[in-house]
């Protein structure tokens, strides 16, 4: 059973998820950024979800990668399988229809022969130094005590011309934007802004691009994605046009967050929450996709090197608030959690 202080750190504290400007997110004005760390310190104590707009990802690159979302989709089958997720032992590559299961939460997991397979297929790729723009194109992946760094399972130029390109494209641009916000999240806790900046060298990256097919709306609803929190520090995810991404709230209800032109969807994850002293909510959210459309989203995972301690802020302990846990490396938890996700498959 979940304690109190883990329980509501999971539960949205509102009726709808609110909208952050991000255009002083690099403002060369202190006041500037601290009062937008002020704003993000409110959404992410009472909501732990908000969209951002102005967010610097142009609408171009957004547009692109969901074409090359569809059109990975798209491929028969047995061509999919060929990138399938069992044959990475770094959780890299397609998870079929149904390939994945509904964990729970931390404090509420769901037991592995009560879970249901989601009504959802995916393509998974992590972190490799071609993303990165603070890397030249030779370097070499970082230790990987964890195996989580690399490998992803990449469709070839005749099968997807550009597919690979296209999504590094997208990644790098996503890496620069949740470094910038690693700082704006280090001012919201009143710490140095460079605080997590030696901890971001090799950035445990997940990106995924996910698809949804249409469920029936008046028979049984079969969740695309159960019920569930994320488990690096902060998840952007682009959804399309399709709803079906739902938060749970404090009253128990799912509320909608529906996609809104010219913003993307930020939440906070676990270790974020863990390092903060569950102060900032890793939101409970599921996705049902109830609209007779196709959905497609693409979340894009962002925690700290897999090599790095995630240890509660001293300054987030109180006598009537222990820590929630004792440190841990980010990498370990990443692979814990990602070993119980998938059908049939223990990485
Ligand atoms: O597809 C979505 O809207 C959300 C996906 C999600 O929550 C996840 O992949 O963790
Ligand atoms: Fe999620």
């Amino acid at each position: 059973m979940a304690n109190q202080q883990g329980e509501s750190s999971q539960l949205a504290n509102c009726d709808h998820i609110p909208i952050i400007d991000l255009s002083t997110l690099d403002s060369p004005h202190l006041e500037e950024r601290q009062q937008l760390a002020q704003s993000i310190y409110d959404v992410c104590t009472q909501v732990g979800f908000f969209y951002i707009k102005s967010h610097g990802i142009p609408e171009d690159m957004i547009r692109e990668i969901h074409d090359a979302a569809e059109r990975f989709f798209s491929l028969p089958e047995e061509q999919k399988m060929k990138f399938y997720i069992g044959n990475s032992p770094k959780f890299r590559g397609y998870s079929p229809l149904g390939g994945e299961k509904s964990t729970g939460t931390d404090d509420d997991p769901i037991a592995a022969e009560d879970a249901v397979s989601a009504l959802s297929e995916a393509f998974d790729i992590g972190y490799e130094t071609a993303m990165d723009v603070q890397k030249s194109k030779d370097d070499p992946l970082p230790r990987d005590p964890y195996g989580l760094y690399g490998d992803n399972q990449w469709p070839d130029q005749d099968t997807l011309p550009g597919f690979s390109r296209t999504y590094i494209e997208y990644c790098s641009l996503m890496l620069g934007l949740c470094r910038k916000m690693m700082r704006i999240f280090a001012l919201a806790l009143d710490l140095p802004e460079g605080h997590f900046d030696s901890m971001v060298h090799n950035p445990g990256v997940t990106s995924r691009m996910m698809h949804y097919p249409p469920q029936p709306v008046k028979e049984e609803v079969r969740e695309g994605l159960g019920a569930h929190t994320d488990f690096e520090c902060f998840t952007i995810l682009s959804q399309g046009s399709v709803p079906g991404l739902q938060v749970l709230n404090h009253s128990r209800e799912w509320i909608l967050a529906p996609p809104l032109p010219g913003t993307l969807v930020v939440n906070i994850a676990d270790c974020l929450s863990i390092w903060t002293n569950k102060k900032f909510k890793s939101t409970i959210h599921r996705v049902t996709n109830l609209t007779g459309q196709e959905r497609y989203s693409i979340p894009f995972f962002f925690g700290v090197d897999y090599d790095a301690t995630v240890s509660v802020l001293p300054n987030h302990i109180l006598d009537d608030r222990p820590a929630c846990k004792e440190p841990f490396k980010a990498g370990e938890w990443v692979r814990e959690k990602l070993s119980k996700a998938y059908v049939g498959y223990d990485g």
